[in-house]
């Protein structure tokens, strides 16, 4: 059964992802490019996973056997250069296995589409059909260097493309001059030569931790949380870096940690980018956010005129808004944020070195030009938290939550009284809008068996109230 989510197909190796399945999505896909008449070329890549370029090789096989052509990525490469590759060679399919931030037991792949844009919901659903359609396939194994010699597959590699692109959005004369000394953390994953690059030609001493390839990710998630960042907080305070950062497992999210180890969190990542592109570098544009995100940022883009959407979890909606409006800056709470003028889609080693330019042309700490923007634009509390189910607990919510559409009364609570709802939506799913501002959003996730409440509150207080109360009314 192969069934995509927020981001990409993603299942455990040998229970749904397997080399047949992969081989299977292979089918699909070349049999999506006939019916839409699209060029006969993909491009492939992977990242550092178990079996991620025997699954990527067993992907390109089933391609060709399907009477495509495939670029190749040999070298395990950031999901967003693989991005890349779909846009510089204007194809309009490109796929790589990966599955991003879950732990060493997943693998997946992500699919693109024209421009390299992560693939619209509608691709994603045609291709599970065109799956389940299809006969079942004459799998074999592994021929897949005897296509390299009758070149059906070529190797591809666009690492210079793909830091010239990073470069040419920042001041890298600015980044030079500073001398920063960085604790970089890639959490096992595929950013770490990449990462080094750039930040060596940026002048920057980088130390690293968790840099060598572990498919079992240190027994933890490549995902850069602040709870699974603790380690960063205690090398931070001995090594006397001006600042940390730390990647995902395919590189396309990021977090930044402060002089004293603090974890930033996203949303602050996003306030402060968008701060910083429109303080320190005058740029145009509005912002998107997805509906779990800072509703801080929709302040900031009203106060400079700008508009700001909300859209689904997810970054295929994200990058597709910033297309429609032409938008500055799009982002997630989860961490992974674009900026107008570089790939389609997320980016951590472009969002750090954004972070490295904000930090260098501001002279100012982190924790500083965010007082500067709390200062000017307010504050709100958020709080995420996730609760894992079994599947009769999961029957049992969705029912409740989306069938009986069970109604929170909040004013029936002590010291939430005040709380009005002023609208209800279920696009993505359940979110309560406060006539106060603050939000409350739950929903199941779609790249983990989690349930997520997120949550913006006037006061962190008041966010416990609210989240405590869910928890009673949903027997979690
Ligand atoms: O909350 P989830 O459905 O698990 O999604 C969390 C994140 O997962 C992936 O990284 C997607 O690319 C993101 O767009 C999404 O925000």
């Amino acid at each position: 059964m192969i069934k995509f989510g927020t981001g990409g197909w993603r299942a455990i190796i040998a229970e749904d992802f397997t080399f047949y399945n992969v081989k299977l999505l292979g089918s699909a896909i070349a049999a999506y490019i006939k019916e839409n008449n699209y060029q006969k070329k993909v491009v492939v890549g992977h990242d550092y996973r178990f079996l991620s370029g025997r699954f990527s090789r067993a992907l390109a096989e089933s391609l060709v056997e399907s009477g495509l052509k495939v670029l190749f990525m040999e070298e395990a490469a950031p999901t967003p250069m693989v991005m890349l590759a779909v846009a510089e060679n204007n194809l309009n399919i490109g796929a790589a296995v990966t599955a991003s931030h879950n732990s060493a037991e997943y693998n997946g792949v992500k699919i693109f589409v024209e421009g390299g844009r992560d693939a619209p919901q509608e691709v994603t659903d045609r291709l599970e059909e065109l799956c389940l359609d299809l006969e079942p396939i004459n799998y074999q194994r592994g021929s897949f260097f005897e296509l390299i010699e009758e070149s059906a597959i070529s190797y591809y590699n666009n690492k210079n493309n793909y830091l010239d692109s990073i470069f040419s959005l920042v001041d890298q004369k600015l980044i030079r001059e500073k001398h920063f000394k960085i604790l970089f953390n890639p959490m096992y994953g595929v950013a770490k030569d990449i990462m080094l690059m750039c930040l060596a030609s940026l002048r920057c001493y980088v130390d690293t931790i968790n840099d060598y390839r572990d498919t079992m990710f240190g027994l933890n998630m490549p995902a850069p949380d602040k709870e699974l960042l603790g380690d960063m907080k205690f090398q931070m305070r001995r090594g006397n870096y001006d600042f940390g950062l730390a990647t995902d497992g395919d590189s396309d999210r990021m977090a930044l940690i402060d002089r004293a180890g603090n974890f930033i969190d996203p949303n602050n990542l996003l306030k402060l980018l968008y701060y910083y592109l429109k303080e320190y570098r005058q740029e145009k544009g509005g912002i998107v956010r997805n509906l779990t995100t800072t509703h801080i940022l929709d302040r900031m883009a009203a106060h400079y005129g700008e508009i700001y959407r909300e859209v689904p979890v997810g970054f295929k909606h994200i990058s597709q808004a910033m297309e429609t409006d032409d938008l500055l800056l799009g982002g997630e709470s989860s961490g992974g944020l674009k900026i107008r003028g570089h790939i389609n889609g997320k980016d951590g080693i472009l969002a750090a070195v954004l972070a490295v330019e904000m930090i260098a042309k501001t002279g100012k700490t982190i924790q500083e030009i965010l007082a500067e923007i709390e200062a000017k634009f307010g504050y709100l509390y958020f709080y995420k938290i996730n609760f894992s189910y079994n599947q009769t607990d999961k029957a049992r919510l969705i029912k409740l939550l989306f069938v009986d559409k069970i109604q929170f009364d909040f004013a029936a609570v002590k010291n939430l009284s005040g709380k009005k709802i002023n609208k209800i939506s279920y696009q993505d799913g359940l979110k309560y809008y406060f006539t106060d501002q603050t939000w409350l959003s739950i929903r199941f996730s779609g790249t983990e068996p989690l349930l997520r409440i997120y949550l913006e509150m006037k006061t962190e207080r008041e966010a416990k109230l609210v989240v405590d109360f869910i928890k009673k009314q949903l027997k979690i």
